[in-house]
């Protein structure tokens, strides 16, 4: 079977990673999550004391952590120098620090050559998730899919999956994250935007099976067509 590239972008809480991780699965493919490689730099600036909001200060040490990403969709896993990061990158801190770090020109341009360089050793082909991959950092992947769901349904996912300290109401989770995109479609440099070519699926009223049907369809009609 010939390699596959597949592209699934969309806001926070659409569905991305759970669809992604699934439709890589059922289909024999590799699996990228960038989101988790910009939240291993930003976990790595704020446990080295750097100011994320000076993007100077970002900038000039953003080629100095090693991050290596899993691409197995039934075991994500990413490490920075070495340590395991799955769960620090998911804190709350980390998540509302991500924007900005994300936002630097140089931290782009260096986690864009990551990802790049693994779509490429991927052999049988791979799905990536992330903001920018349609448009700026796969622009040729034979599939893309931009995924979005209404604020409300979004929350209400997000807020299932807090727990204890982490937990918040349903009305600061839809807040944070409309924040957050806001942030994400706003900056300059390669922001959250939807492929000119890409497949819209709003999800708002669809289950993860459904969801994962629907683009599994779309990687096999692509592939039949060629
Ligand atoms: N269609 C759906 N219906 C109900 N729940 C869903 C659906 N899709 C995903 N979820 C749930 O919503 C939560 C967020 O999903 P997921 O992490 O896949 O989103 P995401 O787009 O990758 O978010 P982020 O960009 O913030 O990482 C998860 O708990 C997931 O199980
Ligand atoms: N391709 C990408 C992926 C992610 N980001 C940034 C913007 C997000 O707010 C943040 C965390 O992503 P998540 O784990 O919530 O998917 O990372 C980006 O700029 N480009």
């Amino acid at each position: 079977m010939e390699s596959v590239i597949v592209a699934i972008d969309g806001p926070s809480g659409t569905g991305k990673s759970s669809t992604s991780r699934a439709v890589a699965a059922e289909l024999g493919l590799s699996y990228l999550d960038t989101g988790a490689q910009y939240r291993a730099i930003t976990w790595w600036m704020l446990t080295n004391g750097i100011d994320v909001d000076d993007p100077g200060a970002v900038a000039a040490v953003c080629g100095k952590p090693v991050i290596e990403s899993g691409t197995d969709p039934l075991a994500p896993a990413i490490s920075v120098d070495g340590a395991d990061a799955a769960g620090p990158i998911r804190t709350r801190e980390v998540t509302s620090r991500v924007s900005a770090v994300s936002a630097v020109p140089e931290v782009r341009a260096r986690i864009t050559g990551l990802q790049r360089a693994i779509a490429a050793a991927a052999e049988k082909g791979i799905v990536v998730e992330g903001r920018d991959i349609g448009t700026t950092v796969l622009p040729g992947a034979d599939v893309k899919i931009f995924l979005t769901a209404s604020p409300e349904a979004r929350a209400a996912r997000r807020s299932g999956e807090l727990k204890g300290s982490e937990a918040a109401d349903l009305a600061s989770t839809r807040e944070a994250l409309i924040r957050r995109d806001a942030a994400d479609s706003s900056r300059k440099t390669s922001p959250l935007a939807k492929a000119g070519d890409a497949v819209e699926v709003d999800t708002t009223d669809l289950t993860l099976p459904q969801v994962i049907e629907c683009v599994v369809a779309l990687v096999e009609e692509k592939r039949a067509a060629r």
